[in-house]
């Protein structure tokens, strides 16, 4: 279990983490999430004791890092891709990780094995793909068997298969009783792969819940409508105050005639009866979700600390 409790962290005129509290608990993949800026890495940094937070504290399993007598055995961590020595080979590297750590080398064969290097394991790690030194900055992690997980952005470089075997090792330590935590840019990654959300932004927690319930309070329906007989279709709805109807963007999935609305507070199933009761007539009727990406991105646009321009404004 990790607990992070208070965490501030101030550099010259920047407050990167602003009294920052959350729990990746035994058993579960704890999300991290939060845009450019936002303080995960220092989060992390804090918790692995690379750097003094001015306040606040972080345990591993009850204890503070610089206190562990095992560190690697206890938590395994991918804060940097590229932190392995570049001329030396990927098995050396982990050979010397191992040697000092007091692990077997046939753990070294294992994680190599496991991550999927064993074809370049003598290969030169500075001439090594970011996915590849992704993988061996895992295997890194891995040599101790830890029994909890802090993987800053484990998926940066990474093919489709890396990024399925990544979510797929995240599952199993879970399984097994280990804390995984897991940063993100990304809600759609995280969506796939953690039991718990933190989800941070400009150094402040905003909010601590779970996959399900972001899921469940973010995912609001509603109805994509495309008819030829708008007026009746607002006419429908006129009583009903807890539905609205409103004009919709066409698309280029869409029939190109009729008009387009979105309808919100009512359910597929009944809107279709109705209409087929007021005999309206629809080219296209389908239930939507909004994306979690936009409720995540809705949370979190205030919070964003580089801010973009929409493309147009800059092609313009
Ligand atoms: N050593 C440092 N010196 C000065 N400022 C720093 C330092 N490390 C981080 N920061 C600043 O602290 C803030 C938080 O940075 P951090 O790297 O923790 O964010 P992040 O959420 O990991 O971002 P990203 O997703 O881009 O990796 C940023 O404004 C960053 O510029």
């Amino acid at each position: 279990m990790i607990e992070v409790e208070g965490l501030s962290k101030r550099f010259k005129s920047k407050q990167a983490l602003n009294n920052v509290t959350f729990t990746a608990a035994d058993g579960k993949v704890t999300g991290f999430l939060g845009p450019n800026g936002a303080g995960k890495s220092t989060t992390m940094r804090a918790m692995l004791g690379l750097i003094a937070p001015d306040s606040g504290h972080a345990l591993i399993d009850g204890k503070p890092f610089a206190s562990l007598r095992a560190p690697m055995r206890a938590v395994g961590a991918v804060l940097d891709a590229k932190s392995a020595h570049r001329s030396r080979s990927a098995r050396d590297h982990l050979l010397a990780l191992a040697y000092t750590n007091n692990i077997p080398e046939r753990r070294v064969d294992e994680v190599i094995d496991m991550t999927g290097l064993t074809s370049v394991a003598k290969g030169k790690a500075g001439r090594f793909s970011l996915g590849m030194s992704q993988r061996l900055s895992i295997a890194a992690a891995l040599l101790g068997d830890p029994h909890n997980l802090v993987l800053d952005e484990p998926i940066n470089g990474l093919d489709p298969e890396g990024v399925k075997w990544v979510r797929d090792l995240c599952r199993y330590y879970a399984v097994q009783g280990r804390a995984v935590l897991l940063s993100s840019h990304l809600m759609s990654e995280v969506a796939l792969t953690a039991d718990d959300l933190v989800i941070i932004g400009q150094g402040n927690i905003l909010e601590t819940t779970t996959v399900s319930k972001f899921v469940a309070e973010h995912s609001a329906r509603s109805i994509r409508v495309v008819t030829p007989e708008p007026d009746k279709l607002k006419a429908i709805f006129s009583s009903a105050q807890e539905v609205q109807v409103i004009s919709d963007q066409r698309t280029p999935a869409d029939p190109p005639v009729g008009e387009v609305f979105r309808i919100t507070g009512a359910d597929l199933v009944t809107a279709a009866h109705v209409f087929a009761q007021a005999g309206l007539i629809t080219y296209e009727l389908i239930e939507e979700h909004a994306s979690l990406e936009e409720a995540y991105m809705a949370l979190t646009h205030n919070q964003v600390e580089y801010q973009t321009k929409p493309v147009a404004e800059v092609t313009r």
